[in-house]
């Protein structure tokens, strides 16, 4: 099944500290992504490989082109949507893990991830859901080797590796239908590198559809389906 259908998507930057000048980064890239693959994403640096995850992600728009996504709600055109339902897609079918952790200061790293498993399930209140989502959260910190002392703290002061792994457990706590990872082992330690590509496969065995950068090549090899060039 195509999850994911992007045609001649086209987009360039305006570089007004240089007088406007023009700098196109995609050239009409199409691919398709199906449910259960994982495309590695590459290209030398600067080619638009992170652009085009943002644009996937709908942080950027386009110049023109479509990205076609098989939404729970039905398809959309993501090049197109409007913010609202953007807001609504990474709520539930779309999950991003970059490199650096964005968090809401002071909440706990627990509930900075609890809040995908429910956000994921409108229908719960969340008052009464919270234990349950937590013990989700507690399952996958262990697998991810992250320190039961933190847990409970807000994630602002963990090292770079203990970010990701708070980042990692987001993405990854509800199977999301699209899933972008930007780099999601670059701080990683071999153990934890493991972990990732076991959650990785689960993920495309669940029919997640999986659009990534990743620099490490055994990262990739092992866990990508097809690479496919940005340029
Ligand atoms: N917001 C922006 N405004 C202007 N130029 C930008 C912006 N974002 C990216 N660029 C430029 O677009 C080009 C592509 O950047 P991008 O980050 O997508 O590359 P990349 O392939 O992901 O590189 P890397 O592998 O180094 O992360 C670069 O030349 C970059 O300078």
């Amino acid at each position: 099944m195509t999850m994911l259908q992007i045609d001649s998507l086209s987009k360039h930057f305006t570089l007004h500290l240089r007088g406007g000048l023009e700098l196109p980064v995609l050239k009409q890239v199409s691919l398709e992504v199906q449910a259960g693959e994982c495309v590695a994403l590459l290209g030398a640096s600067g080619q638009g490989k992170s652009t085009l995850m943002k644009c996937l992600y709908g942080s950027y728009g386009a110049d023109s082109g479509a990205i076609w996504f098989d939404a729970s709600a039905g398809r959309i055109d993501i090049a197109q949507a409007t913010p609202q339902q953007m807001l609504a897609l990474r709520r539930k079918d779309i999950a991003y893990v970059s490199q650096f952790l964005r968090a809401v200061p002071r909440v706990p790293a627990l509930d900075v991830v609890a809040e995908r498993w429910l956000q994921a399930r409108p229908e719960l209140d969340a008052d009464e859901a919270q234990d349950e989502a937590r013990e989700e959260v507690r399952r996958l910190f262990a697998r991810l080797h992250l320190p039961e002392s933190l847990w409970d703290l807000p994630p602002a002061t963990f090292s770079g590796g203990e970010q990701q792994r708070v980042n990692i457990a987001r993405g990854f706590i509800e199977p999301a239908r699209l899933l972008l990872l930007d780099e999601p082992t670059a701080s990683l330690d071999a153990a934890n590198r493991r972990v990732v590509i076991e959650l990785i496969h689960q993920a495309r065995a669940a029919g997640t559809a999986i659009v990534g950068i990743f620099h490490d090549e055994e990262v990739r090899d092992a866990v990508a389906s097809r690479c496919v060039p940005v340029h």
